[in-house]
């Protein structure tokens, strides 16, 4: 079993993980396309990380432009065993107030712009996203969150919207409605193609404001979350900072089976699977494609 390396996807307001050591930014090839900026490889707290800005330096991609697989096949070539994702999200709540983060449980997908998955025709694959999260993630980042006096709160429904327009409020009441905890515009496919390539991910999402339902508060705006996120972006580094160790003295698989969902997720026939789609699949799925059975 690999040494953990553990990918971190900064959001909004997230460029950088400052206090890297042996920092080098690298171009990362993927066969999905370009990936949203060279990935940087560096060590912290001794464990050896991986970072990369979703939407890449200076907030250049939308995030329905974002090339949501290359991002995860680029980490999951880079070797990375587990995903850290921060993102600004909007609370559906009153309980999920500006400055909380929650350590999201599910998530409700009702994007429908972006490309889902790494398989198709030529190699057709279904995994279960039951339980869309890695719970071993989780529970480090519950042991160590409360103790840097951050307000952070243990499952919840993200709602993920198209975007770029933020919601109206018939939206933000429908979703309100459905119990949903947090609204933003990148978790998905995000979570679910990291299932596909048995990575470990969990979402650690940063509320910024209260979307347009609350009476006592203005209707979401850039200018709002640019404000908040100033804030959370010190409290979110310092629990990465701290998260850490934990993550890398994990050992061995993590028993919830992250790392081995793709086990019998693949329907085609051997015989009838296309060799480009396979070449394809080399990082993602070359564990269960490579077995001689
Ligand atoms: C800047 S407000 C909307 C923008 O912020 C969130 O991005 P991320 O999830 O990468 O932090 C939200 O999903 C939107 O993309
Ligand atoms: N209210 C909101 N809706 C969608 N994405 C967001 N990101 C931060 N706040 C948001």
């Amino acid at each position: 079993m690999a040494r953990p390396r553990i990918g971190i996807i900064g959001g909004s307001g997230l460029y950088q993980i400052d206090g890297l050591t042996d920092v080098e930014w690298r171009r990362v090839e993927s066969p999905y396309g370009a990936p949203s900026d060279e990935l940087c490889f560096g060590r912290l707290e001794g464990v050896d990380v991986v970072f990369l800005p979703r939407h890449g330096r200076g907030h250049r991609i939308s995030p329905t432009e974002i090339n949501y697989r290359a991002n995860i096949d680029a980490l999951k070539r880079s070797g990375v065993t587990d995903i850290l994702s921060l993102s600004a999200v909007g609370g559906l709540q009153e309980r999920y107030a500006p400055g909380t983060f929650v350590i999201v449980d599910q998530f409700i997908d009702r994007t429908f712009a972006r490309e889902k998955s790494f398989f198709g025709t030529g190699c057709v694959g279904h995994v279960s996203v039951a339980r869309p999260v890695c719970p071993r993630l989780g529970d480090a980042l519950m042991e160590v969150g409360p103790g840097l006096g951050i307000d952070i709160l243990r499952g919840g429904t993200y709602m993920v919207m198209e975007g770029p327009q933020f919601s109206t409020f018939a939206e933000s009441e429908l979703y309100r409605s459905w119990g949903c905890a947090v609204i933003g515009m990148t978790n998905m496919p995000e979570a679910k193609l990291a299932r596909e390539a048995e990575i470990c991910y969990a979402s650690v999402a940063m509320v910024t404001d209260y979307d347009c339902w609350h009476q006592g508060h203005d209707d979401v705006s850039v200018e709002m979350v640019v404000r908040v996120l100033m804030g959370n972006a010190e409290k979110a580094k310092a629990l990465v900072k701290s998260v850490l160790p934990h993550l890398g003295g994990h050992e061995g698989p993590c028993h919830a089976g992250c790392q081995t969902a793709l086990e019998h997720a693949i329907m085609t026939a051997p015989e009838v699977r296309d060799p480009a789609v396979l070449a394809r699949l080399d990082a993602v799925a070359g564990r269960v494609l490579n077995r001689r059975s």
